[in-house]
């Protein structure tokens, strides 16, 4: 039943249960691509997981990764012992493998958001879903992965985004993001309206948007490059300990400064295809708009992070971020 859900949220059918068993607990289908898993008995390391894939609909590496552990709790091979949320987010941009349909959902999870539309509405129903699964499970820490795919190549092909939020990001997750194979991490310089950044803001959640490798049709996934981020989920289900290792290992950047297009004459001044953490020497043009003007780097050299000239007007266009110290991690002292 588990592994057909994917499938059935896909093709707009009507499950043919909406709850059921797994070994050590039970599912529960609350709507189009949203399914819930309770454990009969908490593990001691539970937190409140939500896993989320499928935000940009051509994002198909995440989405067959979590249906391959999802595939393994209903075959027995992980017991489930913590309370697990799972979100297939735009399921009509998956249908139609773009993006998105009529807007970026990935820039409207906001409590005050008046826009209505498709990926508006789909926008409301998930944070009041992500809203419902945290205040059943009040004692158990919150955590949030929204799993994602690049549009083109990087220097750290699996890479984490860090949302801004006053609540602090634990030690722990370095640890644990470097067990999972995760080579770089990005901290946001301010609110971002993300999905990882809703449950990190509103809920004080831990929570990151995971880059892992870039976009390809369904099928054409390599998923050994996952291999260690499966497990990591897997724990994470199982309510047991992930595995650590030294966050050393991962590159840490910040963002400096966030190109906008302000008007359609908007344009990058590098190739189209430069992989992202391509890193600019002083004084380099980056970008050119007819409202903001030129954009030059000043005396840090400043790296690429998600350049699309193409994006809607008043939308994020690129990242530019510096080099930043790895985080102290107490627990390897
Ligand atoms: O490759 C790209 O240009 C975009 C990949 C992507 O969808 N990234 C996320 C990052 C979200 C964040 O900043 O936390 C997005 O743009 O929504
Ligand atoms: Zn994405």
């Amino acid at each position: 039943m588990l592994a057909e859900w994917i499938e059935c949220s896909l093709e707009g059918g009507e499950p043919s249960r909406r709850d059921g068993r797994v070994a050590g607990g039970r599912f529960t289908i609350h709507g189009p691509g949203i399914l819930e898993l309770t454990p009969d008995t908490l593990a001691e390391a539970a937190r409140a997981c939500v896993f989320s894939v499928g935000i940009h609909g051509n994002e198909t590496a995440p989405i067959e990764l979590l249906g391959s552990c999802l595939a393994r709790l209903e075959a027995g091979l992980i017991r489930l012992g913590a309370p697990v949320l799972v979100i297939l987010g735009n399921l009509e941009a998956i249908r139609r493998s773009e993006r998105y349909v009529e807007t970026n959902l990935n820039r409207l999870f906001r409590r005050d958001l008046g826009e209505r539309g498709m990926e508006p509405d789909r926008a409301r129903t998930l944070m009041t879903s992500v809203d419902g699964f945290f205040s059943r499970h009040p004692d158990l820490s919150p955590l949030h992965y929204d799993l994602h795919t690049a549009i083109r190549d990087s220097r750290f092909p699996r890479f984490v985004v860090d949302p801004f939020a006053e609540t602090a990001t634990q030690p722990e997750q370095w640890a644990w993001l470097a067990a999972a194979d995760i080579q770089a991490a990005l901290h946001q310089h301010r609110h971002s309206w993300t999905f990882s950044h809703y449950s990190k803001h509103y809920h004080r959640a831990q929570a990151f948007t995971l880059e892992l490798g870039r976009a390809l049709p369904f099928g054409h996934n390599d998923l050994a490059s996952l291999a260690p981020m499966g497990r990591l989920l897997e724990t994470l289900i199982a309510g047991r300990i992930p595995e650590m290792a030294f966050p050393s290992r991962m590159a840490f950047f910040r963002v400096a400064f966030e190109l906008v297009r302000e008007s359609e004459s908007f344009q990058l001044c590098f190739p189209d295809d430069t992989p992202n953490f391509t890193e600019f020497a002083p004084g380099t043009h980056l970008a050119e708009d007819a409202k903001a003007g030129p954009f030059i780097v000043g005396d840090t050299p400043l790296s690429v992070v998600f350049p699309n000239a193409k994006v809607e007007l008043g939308a994020r266009a690129a990242l530019l971020a510096e080099a930043a110290k790895p985080p102290p991690t107490p627990f390897f002292q």
